[in-house]
């Protein structure tokens, strides 16, 4: 099975980003962002949007690259939302069947 670590590791460097925010750093400037939690909130939405237009004109490399943008959105909406990406995947596991 394919390790999911690089998912944990990019989850801590968003914290870390969070709390300790830097003027180089895109996460910082996402989270810090004048319009507030609406920033990460559109970037999910435009990821989301690129990411069904590559999938739906079957061009694989595309479908990665933004597949690849719209999780490391998603974890940065998280953070954005207050929300420990621990309970996302608690929520996964009791949906087990
Ligand atoms: N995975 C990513 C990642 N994917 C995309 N991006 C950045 O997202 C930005 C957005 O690009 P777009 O073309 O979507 O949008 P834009 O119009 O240029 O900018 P905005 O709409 O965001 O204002 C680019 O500057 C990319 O560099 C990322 N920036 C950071 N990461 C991860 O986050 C970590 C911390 O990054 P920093 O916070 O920059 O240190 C990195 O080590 C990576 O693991």
């Amino acid at each position: 099975m394919r390790d999911w670590t690089i998912l944990e590791e990019v989850w801590q460097v968003i914290q870390d980003r969070a709390e300790h925010p830097s003027a180089e750093s895109y996460v910082s400037s996402v989270l810090t962002h004048r319009k507030g939690i609406d920033k990460s909130l559109e970037k999910v939405g435009e990821e989301a949007v690129e990411f069904i237009l590559a999938a739906k004109n079957q061009v694989p490399e595309r479908t990665v690259s933004e597949a690849a943008d719209l999780l490391f959105h998603l974890l940065v909406a998280l953070r954005a939302s207050g929300t420990d990406v621990g309970d996302v995947l608690d929520e996964l596991a009791a949906r087990r069947k």
